[in-house]
């Protein structure tokens, strides 16, 4: 399980740690780290230019002294300083005297870089780049240097991963400790590039329950549900799917697709668009409505391709868990949904969320994390808020919000989400408490996506036929 903390846990564990080590003993882990991982970015120190952009905090410190050990290895360090009164004093004696100078013409410098250092803000940061910062994050970026960013991408909310201004794009990232939150978390994740994390040894001084988790793939491989030797199909779990309309027969065939490769025994299904599943899967088993007479069924998905029709009340009222996705959203009842003895859970995406929530889209695009945890809230119901870095949380506020890292852009595809649904209730089925089946589910259909797609365009459908090589690879150590 990768972790990540709020800021203000970050801060409180630093605060532990730095009572037991000598003063700005941190500060210079923070930098070995960051000079290691920024040699290992070039071909070779010597002779490397290297240019810091400096704010008036402690993450400016940490540009300063790792730039003092590049120049001690023969790079050309400039530093730009944005608060030059401000700028952190020991660093800064430590830069020159290692024999790094202080930039008189900021542009110069970075037009010629090989790498930028973004120390203008870390932790200490709130609201976007600042004005006198602007030109120069723009330069860096507009440079054909690469940007490293020193904590965390200057600009990004390391709480909510929010952007609300301008904010400095990385092409790698070298954090210190451990995850923020904003690491993880689109709109900011898009500004990190890829992430390294340098122990500086506040593992120990972390509570043991994160903010944040995403699933890696030795997790996910202890969640899948695998059939006992004596498993029939009911013990295996029997996931029911009331999905599609005349208008819409292929959401119930994607969502049908996604269950039958959930780990389930059976998939059965109960709508207008029987016809179009049996031809595709004749595996499936159809039934006439309504759902409580579709027989034995140990968790229902609702809602895909729906449209205005009935079923959503008729699976609320059922004791099983129950999924609700896409039109089964619309207008749902935030009473009808706490009065339900068996978990729900519901997967919108921001459009649908927004709609629930009362807000605008931007509003949910923007800070997702508040989002998926109010809906939590309103409902009492796990909730799966779909995107590029799509968020899992419980109705607990005190557990984790899961983030999952195995989304791709590739997956903003008609029908993917009724894959999602189909896949996400058959793990319900099987057994999985809604947390697990709605963070694997979504862990192994990016994962899928990525192995079906290779870099290009792919199908909702083709998705779903890769979810077995995503389940294979993913129980692969
Ligand atoms: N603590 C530790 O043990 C360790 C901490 N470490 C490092 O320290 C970092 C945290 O340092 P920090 O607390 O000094 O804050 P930091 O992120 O440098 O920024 C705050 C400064 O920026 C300013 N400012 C604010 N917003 C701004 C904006 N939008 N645009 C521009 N400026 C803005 C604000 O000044 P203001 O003008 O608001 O008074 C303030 O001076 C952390 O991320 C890590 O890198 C590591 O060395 C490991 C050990
Ligand atoms: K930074």
């Amino acid at each position: 399980m990768r972790h990540a903390y709020s800021v203000e846990t970050v801060r409180a564990a630093e605060a532990e740690l730095m009572a037991r080590v000598p003063e700005g003993a941190l500060m210079q882990r923070a930098a070995a780290g960051l000079a290691a991982a920024v040699a290992g970015l070039l071909p070779r120190v010597y002779g490397a230019r290297v240019v810091l952009l400096v704010g008036s905090g402690d993450n400016g410190g940490d540009a300063l002294y790792a730039g003092a050990r590049l120049a001690r290895r023969g790079a050309a360090v400039a530093a730009v300083l944005l608060a030059p009164d401000r700028a952190h004093r020991q660093g800064l004696a430590a830069f020159r005297k290692a024999g790094g100078q202080v930039a008189e013409d900021p542009f110069a410098v970075l037009a010629v870089a090989d790498v930028v250092l973004d120390g203008i803000t870390g932790i200490g940061g709130h609201g976007g780049l600042r004005p006198d910062a602007v030109p120069v994050a723009r330069a860096a970026r507009g440079s054909n240097a690469m940007v490293v960013a020193v904590d965390l991408p200057s600009g990004i909310e390391a709480d909510t991963g929010e952007v609300t201004g301008e904010a400095l794009r990385a092409d790698a990232t070298v954090t210190f400790g451990t995850y923020k939150q904003g690491l993880l978390i689109d709109p900011a994740r898009e500004h990190t590039g890829a992430v390294r994390l340098v122990d500086i040894g506040l593992e120990p001084h972390l509570p043991s329950v994160p903010d944040l988790e995403a699933l890696q793939h030795t997790d996910v491989a202890q969640l899948l549900p695998v059939p006992a030797a004596e498993s029939d199909k009911y013990r295996r779990g029997v996931v029911g799917v009331v999905a599609g309309s005349a208008r819409y027969p292929g959401a119930a065939v994607l969502a049908v697709a996604g269950a039958l490769r959930g780990g389930a025994g059976a998939v059965r299904y109960v709508g207008p668009a029987a016809d179009a599943v049996i031809a595709r899967f004749p595996e499936a088993l159809v039934h006439g409505w309504p759902p409580s007479r579709a027989g034995r069924v140990q968790a229902w998905v609702v809602g895909p391709g729906l449209g205005d029709g009935p079923g959503v009340q008729e699976v609320l009222d059922t004791d099983v868990p129950v999924l609700v996705d896409a039109d089964g959203l619309r207008g749902l009842d935030p009473d009808a949904v706490r009065a339900r003895k068996a978990p729900t859970l519901l997967t919108p995406h921001a459009g649908e969320a927004a709609a629930l929530l009362g807000v605008d889209r931007g509003e949910v695009e923007g800070a997702r994390l508040g989002t998926v945890r109010a809906l939590a809230a309103k409902y009492g119901a796990t909730v799966l808020l779909k995107g590029s870095t799509t968020l899992v949380a419980g109705p607990d506020e005190r557990t984790p919000v899961r983030v999952n890292p195995t989304g791709t852009s590739w997956l903003a595809t008609a029908g993917s989400g009724d894959v999602l649904s189909g896949l996400a209730g058959s793990l319900l089925a099987a057994g999985l408490a809604p947390l697990d089946a709605a963070s694997v589910a979504a862990y192994l259909h990016g994962l899928a996506a990525r192995l079906a797609s290779h870099d290009a365009p792919v199908a909702a459908h083709d998705v779903a036929t890769a979810i077995p090589r995503a389940w294979r690879d993913a129980r692969t150590p």
